[in-house]
């Protein structure tokens, strides 16, 4: 790919996906997902580079081919299915568009219909199927025109968290026997780390990481991935064995040498109401600066008294191990890092 501008907004993206091939695009708001896929899909132009498919060129920042040039099957997040038309016929759409028969479209749509589990309700219309259905069919419309390239937008958005699950793994299956490059676009990791073979974390029109799912999500390179994955992230400098974090006395052993990042899970920083016997250079005074209750733990944000002697960072604290005092706003506590759980990698 190359550049896309869009006002004073610049997508900058490099991006090959190779046959069979699930890359996930993952990035919050406003962070040039849906610019991406709707160049990719030929609804916006590029501005500088090329999109090449197979041996086609799509665009070259001068010459570009319409969408319905393109053998690009395309999944929107609110599906766009024609209320009016049956399911079937939905799905025969566009292969009528591309010139099939209606005999031929029909057939070819009911058997799509039959593989994503909807042959029974090739009649209903959009309106008497589920979103978790509907979702299916829009999957079963852009499959049948046997496209050259996948494109999915946010595609299990619009169910609720209980089919989310089951529709996940189903997607997945159908991803896994399309022959060609899929791409996704997401702000929900789980469904990145389910659904694509890499993600490409992107923020700002720009890729921050990409790696398998277990890559970006063990070394997350920004503090938008590391919140996503649940965990503090730190930077840190490495030096004769050596790692201090930030500006605190917080250190910890180390393999590596020079600027790092650091992460430590929320559930590696104890919070207690007292002051330790022993002091310890990874135990230090703060202040709770903010406080969010989770299912099974109270999650405190801990700001300490002076900042060269601890770390800001969340902690999480067990509801059957809360201490009256401690989760409180303004709460005076002690923090203490268990520097085993610190991980650090090259920055
Ligand atoms: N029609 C437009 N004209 C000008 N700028 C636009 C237009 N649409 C989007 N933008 C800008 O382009 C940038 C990227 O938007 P884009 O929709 O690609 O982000 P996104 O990652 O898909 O976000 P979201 O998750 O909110 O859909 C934003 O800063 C946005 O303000």
């Amino acid at each position: 790919m190359g550049t896309v501008k869009r006002g004073s907004f610049t997508l900058n993206l490099d991006l090959e996906v190779a046959a069979g091939e699930t890359v996930a695009l993952l990035g919050p708001n406003g962070a040039g997902k849906s610019t991406a896929l709707h160049t990719l899909a030929g609804l916006l132009p590029l501005a500088t580079g090329s999109i090449r498919l197979g041996t086609e060129t799509l665009d070259d920042g001068t010459r570009r081919r319409s969408p319905d040039q393109r053998r690009v099957g395309v999944v929107f997040q609110d599906y766009l299915l024609f209320p009016h038309l049956s399911l079937l016929e939905n799905v025969a759409f566009g292969l009528r568009a591309r010139g099939s028969t209606k005999t031929a479209a029909r057939r070819r749509a009911a058997d799509w219909l039959r593989r994503v589990g909807l042959g029974s309700r090739a009649q209903a219309r959009p309106s008497e199927v589920s979103g978790g259905q509907a979702q299916r069919v829009a999957l079963a419309r852009a499959l049948a025109s046997e496209p050259d390239l996948l494109l999915l937008d946010e595609p299990l958005a619009a169910v609720d968290a209980g089919t989310r699950l089951r529709l996940r793994s189903d997607l997945r299956a159908q991803l896994r026997s399309f022959a060609g490059p899929a791409v996704l676009i997401t702000h929900d990791l789980a469904d990145a780390m389910v659904l694509a073979d890499r993600i490409i974390v992107l923020e700002n029109g720009e890729t921050v990481q990409s790696g398998s799912p277990r890559q970006v999500t063990t070394e997350p390179r920004s503090p938008y991935m590391a919140s996503l994955v649940g965990v503090n992230i730190f930077t840190g400098l490495a030096r004769k064995g050596r790692l201090s974090i930030g500006h605190s006395k917080v250190t910890a052993r180390t393999d590596l040498d020079g600027r790092t990042l650091i992460t430590l899970p929320p559930t590696a920083a104890q919070v207690r109401r007292d002051a330790p016997e022993i002091p310890a250079h990874n135990i230090y005074p703060a202040r709770v600066v903010g406080l969010e209750e989770h299912y099974e733990a109270v999650r405190l944000r801990v700001s300490p008294i002076d900042p060269d002697q601890g770390l800001e960072l969340f902690a999480d604290v067990p509801i059957t191990e809360l201490i009256d005092g401690v989760a409180e706003l303004g709460a005076r506590v002690w923090v203490e890092v268990d520097q085993t759980q610190l991980h650090a990698y090259p920055f």
